[in-house]
């Protein structure tokens, strides 16, 4: 078995990346009411819609509990996050989706997502990438990290300082590939999978925006924030 071992400054790291990651969860209320035996796409759409507006929100609340995030640039900051929201709301998303629910939870979730008039050409890509992370069994220090290298991209549009973020991304990289041997010694190639997500994840957020575009068109409502981060209307 290897020996991993963390610097002072790695657990200290860790400790306050899985603090954000469990603080900010969407609220349980929003949650429950995916579950509501409503079943119209419109009233499906309206249930996803008020919960992509709480992704948003705990995505904003995550991120700025993220170590150096906040000595960022400020118009880093807003760059980072607008560029990362589809992904990270696509990561989170699925995690919380794959954990583990009362009996018939994640049908009825996995139902009214299909039933909620997103188009089927995306519903595909988008429960194989849900799928294919559940197949990870990530524990949650590899899916709170994962979410802050999706955060912490260097390359989103209009980032100025790119070294900057890279700093960060990289204090963070470094911390999952030693969390990756801790918990998967058996799979070496387990952290590469794991960054192989992400790349799926970039496919999945060019699909939301053609989505998004359509549903513009047949004139779905979005709320403010979610116009002002998907730069919508
Ligand atoms: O809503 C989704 N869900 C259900 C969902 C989301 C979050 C939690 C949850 N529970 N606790 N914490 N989070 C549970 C179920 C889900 C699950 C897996 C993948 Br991959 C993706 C999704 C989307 C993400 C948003 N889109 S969207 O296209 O941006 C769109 C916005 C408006 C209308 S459609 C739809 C699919």
């Amino acid at each position: 078995k290897k020996k991993v071992s963390f610097t002072k400054e790695q657990q200290a790291l860790m400790k306050v990346i899985i603090d954000a990651y469990n603080k900010h969860q969407i609220p349980q209320d929003v949650a429950k009411k995916l579950l509501q035996d409503k079943y119209s796409t419109e009233e499906n759409f309206l249930l996803l819609t008020e919960m992509a507006t709480s992704q948003v929100q705990v995505l904003v609340e995550f991120t700025k509990n993220i170590p150096g995030f906040l000595s960022l640039d400020r118009e880093d900051q807003i760059a980072l996050l607008k560029g990362s929201a589809v992904e990270a709301m696509f990561l989170r998303s699925a995690q919380a989706l794959n954990k583990k629910m009362p009996i018939g939870h994640t049908e009825v979730l996995e139902e009214r997502i299909r039933k909620s008039g997103i188009s089927e050409e995306f519903i595909k890509p988008m429960f194989n990438f849900y799928k294919s992370i559940g197949e990870l069994h990530m524990v949650l220090e590899e899916q709170a990290l994962l979410t802050t290298i999706t955060i912490l991209t260097p390359d989103r549009p209009y980032v100025k300082d790119q070294p900057a973020v890279e700093r960060l991304q990289e204090t963070a990289l470094d911390l999952l590939r030693k969390m990756c041997v801790l918990h998967h010694p058996q799979e070496p190639q387990y952290f590469a999978r794991l960054l192989g997500r992400l790349t799926e994840l970039r496919t999945l957020s060019h699909y939301h925006a053609e989505m998004l575009a359509s549903w513009r068109v047949n004139d779905h409502k979005f709320t403010p924030l979610l116009c002002e981060i998907w730069d919508v209307q």
